[in-house]
């Protein structure tokens, strides 16, 4: 992730915020295959993770189309300042589809980007925490993530973002304990604006249980930390 809206002013915070970059200790990165994953889930996985890295004419191995992102359980560690991020409110804070610890019971999910096509898609297995109509994934759970997996393509495009606006078309249900493919995409950046569309859809593409248009506007995150 780069930043371009920095100020020198707070350049340590922002560059706490730009993730992927290791924390003082290694962080553990929960996108990775655990027991719960179930067969599609993994499949899926490999499909993107294999495409990841090639294997090149005499045996050494280049870098691929796709990129795995890994995803740890706080966004900032050790930021400084400000109400919101008191030491106890910074020490207990998770992010929120990282909160629940046991594998499975929740957003089980690995995001993949394909910077040449700007693209970027998330594998998420939904867990029985999530359950919203009987058997079926809630609807702000699905929303929660659209939300990441679009979050994270826009602040690939563009650096530090927020969620201005999210238009979701829910089309048909997701069972619950099922996997579902996130396909997000560029539609359009003017200025500060960067517009994204993302369809949920069943792994073999026959269904789409959700269409949505996202507005992402850029921030510096200066403001963000400042605002307490
Ligand atoms: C690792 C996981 C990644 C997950 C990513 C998750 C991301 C999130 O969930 S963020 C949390 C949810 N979002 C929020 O809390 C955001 C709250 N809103 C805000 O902070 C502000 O309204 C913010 C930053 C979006 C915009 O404020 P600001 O930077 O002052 O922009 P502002 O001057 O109002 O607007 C700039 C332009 O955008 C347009 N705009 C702003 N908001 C909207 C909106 N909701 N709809 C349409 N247009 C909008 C304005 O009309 C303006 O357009 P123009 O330049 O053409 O006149």
């Amino acid at each position: 992730f780069t930043h371009s809206r920095s100020s020198p002013s707070c350049s340590s915070s922002v560059q706490l915020w730009t993730l992927p970059l290791p924390f003082l200790s290694k962080p553990r990165d929960f996108s990775v295959p655990n027991s719960s994953w179930g067969p599609e889930m993994m499949r899926l996985y490999e499909h993107y993770n294999s495409q990841c890295e090639v294997e090149m004419e005499g045996g050494g191995k280049r870098e691929g189309l796709w990129r795995k992102l890994p995803s740890y359980n706080r966004i900032l560690k050790y930021a400084t300042g400000g109400v919101y991020l008191s030491k106890i409110i910074q020490s207990k804070a998770r992010l929120f589809t990282r909160n629940i610890r046991e594998p499975g019971a929740a957003f089980e999910y690995v995001l993949f980007a394909n910077s040449e096509e700007q693209k970027c898609v998330g594998i998420f297995q939904a867990g029985h925490l999530l359950e919203g109509p009987p058997g079926h994934v809630h609807g702000g759970a699905i929303a929660t993530m659209i939300d990441t997996v679009t979050g994270t393509h826009a602040s690939m495009l563009s650096g530090p973002v927020m969620t201005a606006n999210l238009n979701i078309n829910y089309r048909s249900p997701i069972p619950l304990g099922s996997t579902v493919l996130l396909e997000s995409c560029l539609d359009k950046k003017e200025g500060r604006k960067i517009i994204i569309t993302c369809k949920v859809m069943s792994t073999d593409g026959s269904k789409v249980h959700t269409e949505t248009t996202a507005l992402f506007l850029s921030i510096n995150v200066c403001h963000l930390l400042e605002r307490a």
